[in-house]
């Protein structure tokens, strides 16, 4: 059990966004300045999954949850090797962490990697304003960083968009490796790497699967050197209208009706690969109980969700592509945004959400079945 650095706890710190408004608060983490866009996330557990989600990268997370870090830091839960978020905005930090498997407090495990944060702010107000006015660009900057607001703020501005950047390849491993099946080898598949969480290939090798992943870079020759009986394309960060490099690979994947599965980026590639657009949302979507219908069952889940961007495809019509008919498979609830797609004549699907879960609820854990499905069905 560890008691949080009271030093930084105490150094003033400033929140601004690029609209001019401003929130004041303490320093918490590492005391100096950040940027990044602002966005909100509605988990109210699962923070450790959070921070070190490769898809956060450049991003400064809210979290709507008012009270976080109760269960300290542990070595079992990241999702990577590092923090991604580029800061971090809580409420009320939890002054004592208590839990079996805690080593350290999170503000000292965000000070240690020198991720930028802020407490003491109201982060009601923050998201309903994000909410209002949409993600935009903001910084925090804390101790001696704190100076006049306009100086500030012309910092802000000066930071670079999320719409535009292309940062898969910042994130991903730059070394091939490969997670071996649990028990006995199924199936083989090359899994791209655009930020890929650690979880995702644990659930696909407990179902058999020998996962090779690869770097964002890798050519379709690579891809076919581990001759995969599957293909998979990751979740990542920044902007999938950028993405020309991994949309190039899976339209060469198609061609050759190699079983596919995307989750979230690799939703937004396959929908760009079948020639849709994508958009940025307002403010999208990021917490653990977003309502999602499979619309090829009529059920619901309860799905994790980190997105700011989404397929542009028709709701309620078969899309001709270049890769035979398309559909949209699955949308959420809240709002309708599209959160998966299926071809009809070849095996290839997606979701725009998270069904590793990690942090989230399982119900989707089924879409690694229905890949595993997709596989055997090519075999038989
Ligand atoms: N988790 C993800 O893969 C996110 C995909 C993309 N960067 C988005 O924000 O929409």
């Amino acid at each position: 059990m560890t008691i949080s650095t009271r030093g930084a706890a105490q150094a003033p710190a400033v929140l601004v966004l690029e609209d001019g408004r401003s929130f004041r608060g303490r320093a918490y983490g590492a005391v100096g300045e950040t940027f990044g866009e602002a966005v909100f996330s509605t988990g109210m557990t699962g923070y450790q999954e959070t921070l070190t989600d490769p898809s956060y990268h450049r991003q400064v997370v809210v979290m709507t949850a008012p009270h976080v870090g109760n269960t300290g830091v542990n070595d079992e839960d990241p999702e990577s090797g590092r923090i991604w978020v580029s800061g971090y905005v809580v409420r009320d930090p939890a002054r004592t962490p208590s839990n079996w498997r805690s080593r350290r407090s999170l503000d000292e495990e965000l000070a240690s990697q020198g991720v930028v944060g802020i407490s003491g702010i109201d982060t009601r107000a923050l998201t309903r304003h994000l909410r209002e006015r949409g993600a935009m660009r903001v910084g925090i900057f804390s101790g001696n960083a704190v100076e006049d607001e306009g100086v500030l703020l012309a910092k802000v501005r000066q930071a670079p968009e999320m719409k535009g950047a292309d940062l898969a390849a910042e994130v991903a491993t730059k070394e091939a490796y490969v997670v071996p099946a649990v028990g006995t080898r199924k199936f083989t598949v090359a899994a791209i790497d655009l930020g890929i969480k650690g979880m995702t290939p644990h659930r696909m090798a407990e179902r058999g699967i020998e996962v090779h992943v690869l770097p964002a870079t890798a050519t379709l020759d690579e891809v076919y050197a581990v001759r995969p009986d599957g293909v998979f394309f990751s979740n990542g960060p920044g902007d999938p209208a950028t993405a020309d490099h991994p949309v190039s690979l899976m339209r060469g994947v198609l061609e050759r009706k190699t079983p596919l599965f995307g989750i979230c980026f690799g939703n937004q590639i396959l929908g760009r690969s079948l020639g849709f657009g994508t958009y940025k949302l307002k403010y999208g979507h990021r917490g653990i109980n977003q309502p999602v219908q499979d619309r090829t069952t009529g059920k619901v889940e309860v799905t994790a969700h980190n997105h700011g961007f989404a397929v542009d495809a028709p709701l309620d019509k078969v899309s001709d592509t270049d890769f035979g008919r398309a559909e949209v498979s699955h949308v959420c609830l809240n709002d309708q945004v599209v959160e998966g797609l299926q071809l009809l004549d070849q095996p290839a699907f997606s979701v725009q959400y998270h069904p590793e879960a990690a942090a989230g609820p399982h119900d989707a854990a089924y879409l690694f079945d229905r890949f595993v499905s997709l596989m055997e069905g090519q075999r038989a």
